[in-house]
């Protein structure tokens, strides 16, 4: 049975600052009376309701992926998920699992459409989806780029097994940190697959692990025809058969360093070639331009997200500049129609603070150890 995903989740209502106006109170008696329900049935949509956005003294986290397990549908903050992390730890190993790579990442605005839904972005990149393989998360400093990896690794490690899914992780600002206990940051040789890149030689041999891990399969597999569907097929026959997800985060920092960034841009080439056989990529960047993403490298990533970044880098990296708004988490996102969308991503756990969120993390984490230490 797949995890549901609400496709078009209700809003998140903040508390009203100023006083109301006449025009605000025959609004909501409208809405009350005739409702979204009532008009849709009529064949009229409403407006969609903004993005939700963090708000330092109102809501700090209004979107986030799983539900708090204390007060399921009682908060003003809206969750992509309808579970909390325990019911999802509990349902996942009862379903029949296919290695899926559409994750939860935040919700996409589409206006023209009057939509709004659930931003899903698919790894694997099977046809239909909106977006589709490799992944780079573009933004500048503070703009929500480790907070988008940690959404994605706690949805990932929360639904699949260590014997189900490696981690590869270059982590130079331990934005990961809470995630290296887990047992799927380890190779089935029990090599740690984690490393803030300090060194070259850390570089060099954790690239070194996933190429091994990749030629290990090949020739397991020497007869196979690798198509698209496979990997899927072989898993879902028990085959014990993992994917692989590298993620490199702060890309920029290894540009000035030839030994590291030759042997990050290989594997990541060498990730990109071994789609089919369960392999990932996740990156992100602080800066864009030649210098800091070669083109070579960006020709290989099908999807891109901007959060915030400064107008001269939108002109390079979109062609156009696209408005922007300096939020945490909010972002452009251009999908295979070509069309630009304004997104909203979501934290990976709730809190008013950042200390709150650390801890609340470290709790997911420590619940997703105790349920793989149970299988
Ligand atoms: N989707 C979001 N919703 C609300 N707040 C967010 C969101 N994403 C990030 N934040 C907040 O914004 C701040 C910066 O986030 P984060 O550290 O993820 O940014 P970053 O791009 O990784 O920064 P840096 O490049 O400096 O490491 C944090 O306080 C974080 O809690």
């Amino acid at each position: 049975m797949d995890i549901h995903i609400q496709p078009t989740p209700h809003l998140p209502m903040y508390q009203q600052q100023k006083p109301l106006k006449a025009a605000d109170i025959l609004i909501e008696q409208i809405c009350q009376t005739y409702t979204a329900n009532d008009a849709r049935r009529d064949g009229i949509y409403y407006w969609p309701q903004p993005l939700p956005a963090p708000e330092v003294r109102i809501l700090p986290d209004p979107l986030v992926l799983f539900q708090h397990e204390s007060q399921p549908g009682t908060s003003s903050r809206q969750a992509l998920v309808p579970l909390s992390i325990q019911e999802m730890l509990q349902q996942a190993p009862q379903e029949k699992q296919r290695p899926s790579m559409q994750i939860p990442l935040g919700l996409i605005d589409k206006p023209e459409n009057q939509q709004q839904e659930t931003l899903i972005v698919d790894l694997h990149g099977s046809g239909g989806a909106l977006t589709g393989g490799p992944l780079l998360l573009l933004g500048t400093l503070n703009s929500g780029k480790g907070s988008a990896l940690q959404t994605l690794l706690l949805w990932l490690t929360t639904r699949y097994r260590a014997s189900q899914l490696i981690c590869a992780i270059v982590d130079p600002n331990h934005d990961l940190d809470l995630f290296r206990t887990l047992p799927h940051v380890y190779d089935h040789a029990g090599n740690n697959l984690w490393t803030d890149g300090a060194t070259d030689e850390e570089i060099v041999q954790l690239a070194q692990h996933c190429t091994d891990l990749l030629v290990q399969r090949r020739k397991r597999y020497n007869h196979q025809h690798w198509t698209d569907d496979t990997f899927s097929h072989l898993w879902t026959t028990g085959e014990d058969l993992p994917m692989l997800l590298l993620i490199v985060s702060q890309y920029q920092r290894f540009t000035e360093r030839p030994i590291a960034s030759q042997a990050l841009k290989k594997l990541i080439f060498a990730i990109a070639e071994a789609r089919s056989l369960g392999a990932y990529t996740v990156i992100t960047a602080a800066e864009s331009g030649m210098r800091h993403l070669p083109a070579d490298l960006l020709n290989k990533i099908s999807t891109r997200i901007s959060l915030f970044i400064n107008e001269q880098q939108r002109a390079e990296f979109f062609g156009r500049i696209y408005p922007m708004d300096p939020i945490p988490g909010r972002g452009l996102l251009v999908t295979q129609d070509r069309q630009a969308h304004h997104i909203q991503l979501a934290l990976p756990v709730s809190g008013a603070s950042e200390t709150e969120r650390y801890e609340q993390l470290k709790y997911a984490v420590q619940q997703i150890q105790q349920s793989q230490s149970k299988q």
